[in-house]
């Protein structure tokens, strides 16, 4: 099966007022196309930051990041920019539902920003059955649980056709019931939709709800699991 996201060798060094502080060290990571790939560890330990620089939102001080083949620290920022918009989707743990607009709109505009005319109608609608909110698509944000807007940015996110989805602690606001279902939902989408997830977390709970678990420990990478 291709690899669709590998690191080789990758460091970040940040800049602080005390001098340099080294938040990721030789991170090699692996992981194949459909695969639901879970990023852990405690807090600080770089999970973010390593996200960001697979995900093209920040760049690695040393090492390279290949995505589907192609190494993005060597594109140009359009088309990281280009790449991030059409082949990425991204969750973040807060939220960010725009809340005059009910959920099908919430989807459908992210639809109309991409560009995606064609069957935007139908689209929205299996993504929002997809995520188990059939019956809630005229809903607002405002009526809606934390649980059930998560599952609106989960369809917002997917609805593009990403061949990654990005999400970043998205179930740090939940409680656990709730964080079981929408990893649940991750592994369903990843079979259905035919896209690869990595998600971070530091909830030992979930840590067997993936195919495959990424550790992290201070920077280190110490364990890449399948
Ligand atoms: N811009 C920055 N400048 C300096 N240090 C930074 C910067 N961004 C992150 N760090 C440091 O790098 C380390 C890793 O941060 P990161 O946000 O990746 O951790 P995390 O595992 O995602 O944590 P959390 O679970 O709390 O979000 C932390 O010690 C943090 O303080």
């Amino acid at each position: 099966m291709e690899r669709i996201i590998e690191t080789e060798h990758v460091n970040r060094v940040f800049a602080v007022s005390s001098g340099e502080f080294c938040a990721l060290k030789d991170i090699n990571v692996s992981i194949p196309e459909g695969a639901f790939a879970i990023l852990k560890g405690r807090s600080g330990s770089g999970k973010t930051t390593l996200m960001n620089i697979i995900g093209a939102l920040d760049y690695p001080t040393s090492g390279k990041v290949r995505i589907a083949g192609n190494d993005i620290t060597e594109m140009s920022e359009t088309d990281r920019e280009n790449m991030r918009r059409n082949m990425f989707g991204f969750v973040f743990q807060a939220v960010s539902l725009i809340p005059t607009m009910n959920a099908f709109e919430n989807v459908e505009f992210s639809l109309r920003m991409a560009g995606i005319s064609e069957n935007r109608k139908e689209r929205v609608e299996e993504c929002l059955r997809r995520v188990g909110l059939a019956g809630r698509m005229r809903h607002m944000p405002a009526e809606m649980s934390g649980g059930e807007q998560q599952r609106v940015a989960i369809a917002r996110a997917i609805a593009h056709h990403p061949r990654i989805l990005f999400a970043d602690e998205p179930t740090a606001e939940l409680d656990s019931v709730m964080a079981a279902e929408i990893v649940q939902m991750f592994q369903e989408i990843t079979k259905k939709e035919r896209v690869t997830i990595l998600m971070t977390t530091h909830d030992t709970g979930l840590m067997d709800a993936g195919d495959m678990l990424i550790e992290l420990q201070n920077g280190e990478q110490i364990c890449q699991k399948q």
